[in-house]
This record gives C-alpha cells, sequence and structure tokens, in this order.
C-alpha cells in the first residue's frame, strides 16, 4: 500500500503540494489527474524519492521512502533527456545491469511490440519513439509499484491505444500497481480503477471509476469538470 500522510512540498515560494494525504491499495491501475500545475508530477516524484517532502511522510508498503528511489519502484520519468549514446539493446543491457527485477525475455517482446529495433541509437529515435522505448524498459521490471508521468505525451493515437492494451497485456496486477499522471483522460479511462484528482497541490478526491460512472453517470472528464465546478461532486 501506498501512503501519503499530510505531505507538502514547497519549491523557495511555490507550493507544489499542500497537506495532502491519501491510502492507494496494490493491485490496481491509478490514474493521477488534474489540470496543469496541480502537482501531479511532484507527487510521483515524492512517491518515488527522488524529491522529499517539506513536511509530512510517505510509506511503501509501510517503509518511509528515503531519498534514494525504492527497489519497489519503477518509475517512467518524462524527462526527455534518456540514454542518448545508448543502442535500444545496449539500454536493455544496462537495465537488468541495474536492475534485479529486470525482466529481459519481456523486454524483448515488449521492444518488438512497440515495433523498435534493438540496433537503434537512442539520440537518433523520434520523441514518440524514444517514449515507446522508456514504457518498454519500465513495464519490464517486475517491481511492485509502476509509476508512470505522462506516458502518452508525444504519442499519436494508434500507438496510445496500441500501448494502452499493451500496459495490460504486459502489466499483472495480481503482483503489480500502476499509477499513472496523465492528461489523455478519455483515452486511459476504459483501463483505469481509481482516480486521484488533483487541484492547487491538494488532493480534491480520491474515487472508484465504477462508482464515477454508476453513481454519477459520468464519464472521468464530466465528473472532473463538476467537481472542479463545485468543489465536490
Ligand atoms: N523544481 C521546481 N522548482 C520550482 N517549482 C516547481 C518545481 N517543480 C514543480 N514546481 C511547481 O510546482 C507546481 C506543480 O508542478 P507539477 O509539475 O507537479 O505539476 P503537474 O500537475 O505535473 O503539471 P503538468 O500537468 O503541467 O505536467 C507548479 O506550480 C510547478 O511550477
Amino acid at each position: 500500500m501506498i501512503e501519503v500522510n499530510n505531505v507538502s512540498k514547497r519549491f523557495l515560494i511555490t507550493k507544489s503540494l499542500d497537506n495532502c494525504s491519501i491510502k492507494l491499495e496494490t493491485g490496481k491501475i491509478i490514474g493521477i489527474i488534474g489540470e496543469n500545475g496541480s502537482g501531479k508530477t511532484t507527487l510521483l516524484k515524492l512517491l518515488s524519492g527522488l524529491l522529499r517532502p517539506s513536511s509530512g511522510d510517505v510509506l511503501i508498503d509501510s517503509e518511509k521512502v528515503t531519498r534514494r528511489i525504492s527497489s519497489k519502484l519503477a518509475y517512467l520519468t518524462d524527462a526527455d533527456y534518456y540514454f542518448p549514446y545508448f543502442t535500444i539493446e545496449e539500454l536493455i543491457r544496462y537495465y537488468e545491469s541495474q536492475f534485479a527485477d529486470f525482466d529481459t525475455e519481456k523486454a524483448l517482446q515488449i521492444i518488438d511490440f512497440m515495433k523498435l529495433k534493438l540496433e537503434q541509437k537512442i539520440k537518433y529515435l523520434s520523441k514518440g519513439n524514444r517514449n515507446r522505448l522508456k514504457i518498454a524498459v519500465t513495464l519490464s521490471r517486475n517491481a511492485p509499484y509502476i509509476l508512470l508521468d505522462e506516458p502518452f505525451s508525444g504519442l499519436d493515437p494508434l500507438v496510445r491505444k496500441a500501448i494502452l492494451k499493451g500496459m495490460i497485456q504486459f502489466v499483472d496486477l495480481s503482483t503489480q500497481t500502476v499509477l499513472i499522471t496523465t492528461h489523455e483522460i478519455k483515452e486511459v479511462e476504459p483501463i483505469l480503477d481509481e482516480v486521484v484528482l488533483l487541484r492547487d497541490g491538494r488532493v480534491l478526491v480520491k474515487q472508484s471509476v465504477e462508482e464515477i460512472r454508476e453513481a454519477y453517470g459520468l464519464d472521468i472528464v464530466s465528473w472532473m469538470e463538476k467537481v472542479y465546478e463545485k468543489g465536490d461532486i
């Protein structure tokens, strides 16, 4: 389980997260959604240990997250700079040497599924293909928690669809939990179990997608608009 207890994160004058508390159960695909600057990336970085809270605690399976990235997490960054001098094959070997949970066979399957070639040099890949590669190596780790920060940015709609399909195929929800930040809510909605909605660094609400559909008869975007409008549904 992921627990965020009264967490705030300040950068000089900016308050990126403001007294957030959430509990996220395992075995689910959870969407972290909200407008630009609402704190989605900050939240993932705090979970991964890349940032430390200004106050409050982040716990993963009851263990406090320290500065070092927890070995329990596979983290897909939204940063564009990504091992430019490696070929895809060299990157796979590198991941293999760094992560005990890296599944090379799965990596080769996903690379093939993503229509990438092992001999391609990363610096010559298009942005979209670099993103496919990042998704491929992240999903190839059999880590209990997979954090994906904007995994679909720069990908064309057909590829997004294929990758969503792949995500279901290559993630094992009996042992893994996935957190995705995204603005492509409509496309991702079909695979989400829960959403956490942020605004101005605060968690407005965490809700199951089924409840949103059944109780309110709404898709997530319409629900999000309503919550933003009224502060609640
Ligand atoms: N390193 C930093 N230094 C200063 N301010 C920062 C830093 N990182 C984030 N912020 C600020 O914190 C707030 C939340 O940023 P964050 O990137 O978490 O939002 P986001 O919801 O992921 O946004 P987007 O949807 O645009 O990617 C923003 O106001 C941002 O400018």
